[in-house]
């Protein structure tokens, strides 16, 4: 039988060259993880020799462990009678009375009061828990970015032609390929777990039903075969055309390669039909409210963690350095902070052409034309929710700008264009589509609708779709191509534009399909 270790034994690793942590009363040894680890050495090293379970169950699908640490790695059940376990925090009901907390028996009638989707995500504010909640709604520094985001589509006025007929209307669209039922998709958003037990496989079902497109995150709760074979079966068991809808990767480069190409081989095995890979993550953002969240968490923890009254000093992180030892490595959590243009080589090779690629997370116009020169078949304009770097522009700033600099882009349709950030209306995404967008994402609203479950994410749809019908009545178009740039005043938004770009990139355009 195994021997149990204590928390005295596990309290005695807390260094940099000996990590141990108690996770779910197992005890893990993370030394030779500290560097790979996505969100950062430092954070395991603060519960070196300590027990990480609130803090670590809200951040990671179930089965990160086994996936990520090699069996030696995981060094057995420590006796409970030796260290005081945290509580994981995970469904803990928030700063809020609890007779006042929705149960999910509410959800219809909560879901009924719905008219939009800011009703959708006050509601889930009250269903989700306290983690889950700032997950999600957490962005960036001093949320410059998220607030630009908002701003940015109100700076957009419509220009409503009249007195056409607009009895009936088509706001059906081809996107990477794919027939959509409507202009719009589900962005990439990690960890819909934390919403509900069954996360992204309502998306996914949702996705199905109702025809559109469901982005699915690398970092998602569930196998990525899970979520397509619920995609996939829903397909088949609602009975719904399938000739609409699409079921895309979005893939985040880490820096072992190897993790990479694990995950280029999970979206070719599950019929995913684009890869959708993020740029603009080299590391993770400073969200001040997650990490005060954990500061709160660990605090209470830190200071309950252990039923030995004589604590050991915990070791300083030592200054690490890079692979080419010329400078520390970055503070927060990596996905891949050395990905390169040059690296799209090797990731289309592995992804041996099963389905178009799309750049996401493009905010210049620099970088739109690089991605056309690339052969990239689609540019996906999006600061990520304001959660990456702070007082980037809005996706439709960026649009506007690749307008300005890079007019044949739009005009000659050379790429599918993707926009994505506060959009939360019908309005703006007949906006976006009249400056040339082929569709737009969604982030917040679909994660917000998943704490209500399949009924949550369809009346999501619902909404959003309803409200396009209308505005594009009420602008006088009755299909998507018909949507053109002199049906908005884009001139407030415009004086806000760059007056020329970086002089090196400034050079006639050339395509190379690497
Ligand atoms: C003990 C073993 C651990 C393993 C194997 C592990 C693994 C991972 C993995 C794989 C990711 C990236 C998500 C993904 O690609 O699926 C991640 C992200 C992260 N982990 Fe851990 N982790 C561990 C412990 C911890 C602990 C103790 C904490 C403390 C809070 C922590 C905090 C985080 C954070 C903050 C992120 C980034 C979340 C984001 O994307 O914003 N991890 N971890
Ligand atoms: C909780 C959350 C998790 C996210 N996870 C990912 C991710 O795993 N990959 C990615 O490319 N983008 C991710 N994003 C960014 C979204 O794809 C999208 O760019 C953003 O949410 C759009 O803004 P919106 O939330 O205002 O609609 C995430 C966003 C949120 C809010």
């Amino acid at each position: 039988m195994q021997t149990m270790l204590s928390g005295k034994d596990v309290a005695s690793h807390n260094t940099r060259s000996s990590c141990w942590v108690i996770i779910d009363a197992h005890v893990y040894d993370v030394t030779t993880y500290l560097e790979k680890h996505p969100g950062g050495s430092q954070i395991l090293l603060q519960y070196a020799g300590k027990d990480a379970t609130a803090v670590y169950q809200p951040v990671h699908p179930k089965g990160t462990l086994d996936r990520f640490l090699e069996q030696d790695q995981h060094l057995g059940p420590v006796d409970p009678t030796t260290y005081t376990p945290t509580t994981p925090t995970e469904g803990k009901s928030r700063d809020q009375d609890p007779q006042q907390q929705p149960q999910k028996t509410d959800i219809p009638r909560l879901l009924s009061l719905c008219l939009s989707l800011h009703d959708i995500e006050r509601t889930a504010e009250k269903l989700l828990s306290k983690p889950a909640w700032i997950y999600y709604s957490s962005a960036a520094d001093g949320l410059g970015a998220l607030e630009n985001n908002t701003v940015d589509w109100r700076k957009v006025v419509l220009r409503p032609r009249l007195m056409r007929n607009v009895r009936r209307i088509d706001t059906s669209r081809t996107v990477l390929g794919r027939r959509l039922r409507y202009p719009f998709f589900i962005a990439p958003a990690a960890r819909a777990g934390l919403a509900n037990e069954d996360g992204e496989q309502c998306l996914a079902r949702g996705a199905a039903r109702r025809g559109i497109g469901y982005c699915v995150s690398s970092v998602a709760s569930f196998p990525h075969n899970d979520i397509s074979r619920a995609y996939y079966n829903e397909l088949k068991q609602s009975g719904v055309n399938s000739n609409y809808g699409a079921l895309w990767f979005q893939l985040y480069i880490v820096n072992e390669k190897t993790v990479t190409l694990e995950r280029i081989e999970a979206a070719k095995k599950g019929g995913y039909k684009a890869l959708v890979i993020t740029i603009d993550s080299p590391v993770i953002g400073k969200r001040e409210e997650d990490e005060r969240y954990r500061a709160e968490t660990s605090a209470e923890s830190l200071s309950s963690s252990f039923s030995s009254a004589q604590e050991p000093p915990l070791s300083p992180p030592e200054d690490a350095t890079n692979d080419e030892g010329d400078g520390p490595l970055p503070l927060r959590g990596v996905h891949s902070s050395t990905f390169r243009w040059d690296d799209l080589k090797w990731i289309r090779e592995a992804w041996q052409n099963l389905g178009p690629i799309a750049l996401k997370g493009v905010q210049t116009a620099e970088d739109a034309v690089l991605a056309v020169e690339h052969g990239i078949d689609a540019i996906y304009l999006s600061n990520h929710g304001g959660r990456q770097c702070d007082d980037t522009p809005s996706s439709i700033h960026t649009l506007l700008e690749i307008r300005r600099f890079y007019p044949w882009i739009v005009k000659e349709r050379k790429v599918d264009i993707f926009l994505d950030g506060s959009i939360r209306r019908g309005a703006d995404v007949v906006k976006a589509l009249c400056l040339g967008a082929t569709a737009v994402a969604l982030g917040r609203p679909f994660m917000y609708s998943v704490s209500m479950g399949d009924d949550g994410v369809l009346k999501a749809i619902q909404l959003l779709s309803d409200e396009i019908e209308t505005t594009m009545r009420l602008i006088g178009a009755t299909s998507i191509d018909q949507l053109n740039p002199a049906m908005v005043n884009t001139k407030r938004l415009e004086l806000e534009l760059v007056d020329k770009l970086d002089e090196l990139r400034v050079r006639p355009h050339k395509q190379s399909k690497l």
